[in-house]
């Protein structure tokens, strides 16, 4: 575990004078529908927490005056069921580090069908993507469209990871062997990251196999998912900026993945050392700058 938190303190941009709005990061968020507006909120004001410099939203024309009434931070387009949805968030693409696709998204085919194009655009682009929640749902739909993307990451619960290995295996998961489970999907598509969330967090590249028991605590309220993905575009931005070489040969993205893991359990353990069973995501938010210093600034 400490050699790995090494490897994500290493990837870490200095903060300088010298630097430029915007060089730290640019993250978006893709997802917020009429159900869910506070999953792309966690995720995108997490991206600001981190570090990012600015963070934007697309979601549809209902969820975008909430999203906003909820912070001036976000940069908000109510874009994603307009006719020309892929069209509306690729004119954003050379301007933007790294996308986070499907937290708050829900599973309207219509969107659905919007986001593949901005995942097909993200890809021509090389873009990295970080693809949680609904946006797993798709890829469960059509693994081809992130199949050998090496700049993709997913970030499965229990039930997204079953349903992705279902899709890919056309069998249930080995519940005994769940390092094997990880290693052999991330294998089967191509070598893509993927993380599988749970008591401990399961990380693999296709090659190597990393495991996340920072502690966090009991308290397993909505929304942590959120910050996790969220948190993960701006590392992941930061690692493949950094190299192999700031990673000692590991995959950049997968330490990146192992960073956001830790900050997130870090998160849920300071925010439950105050707020115990009232813990809810938006105090786990108000934890990211110590949490961030303690694991990674020490
Ligand atoms: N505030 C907001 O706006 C938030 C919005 N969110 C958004 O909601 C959307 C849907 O996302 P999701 O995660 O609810 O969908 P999915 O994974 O299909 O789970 C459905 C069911 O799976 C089960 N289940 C889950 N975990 C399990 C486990 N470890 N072990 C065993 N079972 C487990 C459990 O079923 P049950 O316990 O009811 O049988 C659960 O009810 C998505 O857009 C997301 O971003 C969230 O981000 C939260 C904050
Ligand atoms: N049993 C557990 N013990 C400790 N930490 C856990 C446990 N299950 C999940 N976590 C942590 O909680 C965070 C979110 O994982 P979770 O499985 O709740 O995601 P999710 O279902 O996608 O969340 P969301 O409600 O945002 O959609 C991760 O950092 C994970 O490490
Ligand atoms: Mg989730």
């Amino acid at each position: 575990m400490e050699n790995t938190l090494q490897l994500v303190r290493n990837i870490i941009p200095p903060l300088s004078s010298t630097k430029h709005k915007g060089q730290d990061g640019r993250i978006g968020v893709v997802g917020g529908c009429q159900e869910y507006t506070g999953a792309p909120y966690f995720a995108a004001i997490s991206a600001l927490k981190v570090g990012a410099d600015l963070s934007h939203v697309f979601c549809t024309n209902a969820a975008a005056p909430v999203i906003k009434a909820y912070s001036p931070e976000l940069i908000v387009h109510p874009v994603l069921d307009s006719p020309g949805a892929a069209h509306e968030v690729e004119k954003w693409l050379p301007r933007l580090h790294a996308l986070v696709v499907g937290p708050g998204l829900g599973r309207d085919d219509a969107l659905l069908e919007n986001v593949k194009g901005i995942l097909e655009a993200s890809k021509a682009r090389d873009i990295p993507v970080v693809i949680d929640a609904d946006g797993l749902w798709l890829v469960a739909q059509q693994p081809a469209l992130i199949q050998g993307y090496r700049k993709a990451v997913l970030t499965p619960n229990h039930m997204e990871f079953s349903r992705l290995y279902d899709a890919v295996f056309r069998g249930p998961v080995d519940s005994d062997d769940r390092h094997g489970s990880v290693l052999r999907l991330s294998q089967a598509l191509g070598n893509v990251t993927v993380v599988q969330k749970g008591e401990h967090d399961i990380l693999s590249d296709g090659q190597q196999v990393l495991v996340c028991s920072q502690e966090g605590s009991s308290r397993r309220c909505g929304g942590q998912g959120d910050l996790l993905s969220g948190s993960l575009g701006v590392l992941v931005h930061w690692a493949l900026l950094a190299g192999p070489e700031k990673t000692n040969g590991s995959s950049p993205l997968l330490v990146a993945a192992f960073g956001a893991c830790s900050l997130t359990r870090q998160c849920n353990h300071q925010a439950f050392q105050k707020h115990g069973r009232s813990t809810t995501t938006s105090d786990m938010i108000a934890e990211v700058g110590t949490a961030f210093s303690k694991l990674f600034e020490t």
